[in-house]
C-alpha cells in the first residue's frame, strides 16, 4: 500500500514594504526578514522520498525566493500584507507544479500567518 506523507522545508528572505491604509506604523516603509515554511504532500516513492529536500530548495528559491529576497514588495504584490504574500507565494508554488499543501509565512518572530490550496 502506497503511503502519503508531508515534506517542508524553511527558508527565509530579506524584504522591505509599506502598507499606506494601515492606521499604525506599518504604513510607513520597512523592511522584514520573512521566515517561509513550505510544505509538499504525496505518495512516499520507490526511492522512500516524497520529493528531495534539496529538490524543494532549489524549486522554491528559482521560482520564488529569487525574485523576492532583498525587493519592495509592493512592487511585485498589490497591498502586500502577510496574508497576501502567503497567497502570492502559494500561487506561484503551485503555478510551478510544486504539490503545496501548506504556507506559512512568519512576518515577525511572533506574527504568522498560514494558507492552503
Ligand atoms: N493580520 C496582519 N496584521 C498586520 C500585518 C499583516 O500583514 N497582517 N502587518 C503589519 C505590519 O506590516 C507590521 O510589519 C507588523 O507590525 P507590528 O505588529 O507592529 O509588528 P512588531 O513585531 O514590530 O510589533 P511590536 O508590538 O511593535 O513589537 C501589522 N499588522
Ligand atoms: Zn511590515
Amino acid at each position: 500500500m502506497t503511503r502519503a506523507a508531508s515534506v517542508t522545508r524553511s527558508f527565509t528572505f530579506d524584504a522591505a514594504h509599506h502598507l499606506p491604509w494601515h492606521p499604525g506604523k506599518c504604513a510607513r516603509l520597512h523592511g522584514h526578514t520573512y521566515r517561509l515554511e513550505v510544505t509538499a504532500t504525496g505518495p512516499v516513492r520507490a526511492d522512500g522520498l516524497v520529493i528531495d529536500f534539496a529538490d524543494l530548495k532549489s524549486a522554491v528559491e528559482s521560482a520564488l525566493i529569487e525574485h523576492l529576497d532583498h525587493t519592495l514588495l509592493n512592487d511585485s504584490i498589490d497591498n502586500p500584507t502577510a496574508e497576501r504574500v502567503a497567497l502570492h507565494v502559494l500561487d506561484t508554488l503551485i503555478q510551478a507544479e510544486l504539490p503545496v499543501t501548506r504556507v506559512r509565512l512568519w512576518e515577525t518572530p511572533d506574527c504568522c500567518v498560514e494558507v492552503q490550496p
